[in-house]
């Protein structure tokens, strides 16, 4: 089982994406796709007079502050832009995909963390009203039901809090816990860059590759949201996942090509 992570961000080329997924599919993998949304859901909320509030907390880590109003703009974007745009480029490659959100019989649960600590003007503030969370737990009963009956999921935050509340997760470490999970061979965080640079956005300084006892050292390379990616890979290979690639999904074959070696390699 490979789980695939497409991310959000602009430049990304979801046709070149589906159609390697769709030929590894037919030739008889078994894949999971899950996919982000943030760049377009940035769009959107613009456009609808809500613009996007990023918080960073004081250990670094920035975030979308997800008050009920962007909930349902990220689900506009996520379950329904992105999702359905997926699934449809699948079907009309002849794969039978499914999209769910983590949502749809809790597939990902967490807790629900109501407030957020922010860094704003040197000073810490608490945040009420956050609709977020982190993925604890992955119920992969409806998952495996699909695969079994011949169907590709296409997976995507929010996930289901405790309470059934919607909650928005952070989609790298929802498709880690996916693969732990579902015990993956592979994880693969496709995004608009080549994999982790040492030095970003300079795109020769990337790095090869991680030994998997030592992702976290390497936090210290990855600037806001590409954080996230690196605490995913080192959940994946701590619960046994074999390899977690950074890979590049803006042309050619992304699929093909981090797993042939392409991006940046933690095992
Ligand atoms: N050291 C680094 N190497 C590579 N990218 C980095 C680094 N530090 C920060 N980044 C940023 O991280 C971004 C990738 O993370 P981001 O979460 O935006 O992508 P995504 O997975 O495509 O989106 P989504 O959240 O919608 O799933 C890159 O576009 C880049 O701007």
């Amino acid at each position: 089982m490979i789980v695939v992570k497409v991310g959000g961000s602009s430049g990304i080329d979801y046709d070149a994406v589906c159609v390697d997924l769709a030929g590894r599919w037919k030739a008889g993998e078994r894949l999971i796709l899950v996919h982000g949304g943030s760049g377009e859901t940035n769009r959107v909320a613009e456009a609808l007079g809500h613009p996007p509030k990023f918080v960073t907390s004081p250990s670094g880590y920035t975030s979308r502050f997800t008050d009920r109003q962007t909930l349902e703009i990220f689900e506009m974007v996520y379950c329904g832009k992105m999702n359905k745009g997926l699934v449809e480029r699948l079907q009309r490659l002849g794969v039978n995909a499914v999209g769910l959100s983590g949502l749809d019989g809790r597939i990902f649960e967490g807790k629900h963390k109501d407030s957020v600590r922010s860094v704003e003007g040197g000073k810490v503030k608490v945040l009420r009203g956050d609709h977020t969370g982190t993925v604890e737990r992955v119920n992969t009963g409806l998952i495996e039901l699909l695969l079994g009956a011949g169907y590709l999921p296409v997976l995507t935050p929010p996930a289901a809090s405790y309470e059934g509340v919607a909650i928005n997760v952070d989609g790298d470490r929802a498709a880690a816990q996916l693969a732990v999970a579902l015990r993956a061979e592979a994880l693969l965080l496709l995004s608009n860059v080549p994999g982790l640079l040492r030095d970003f956005p300079d795109e020769s300084s990337l790095i090869r590759d991680i030994p998997a006892n030592d992702v976290e050292r390497y936090l210290e390379f990855a600037q806001d949201r590409m954080k996230k990616k690196v605490l995913g890979a080192a959940e994946a290979v701590a619960g046994g996942v074999g390899r977690v690639v950074f890979g590049d999904a803006r042309a050619g074959k992304p699929i093909s090509a981090a797993l042939s070696g392409a991006g940046t390699v933690v095992s």
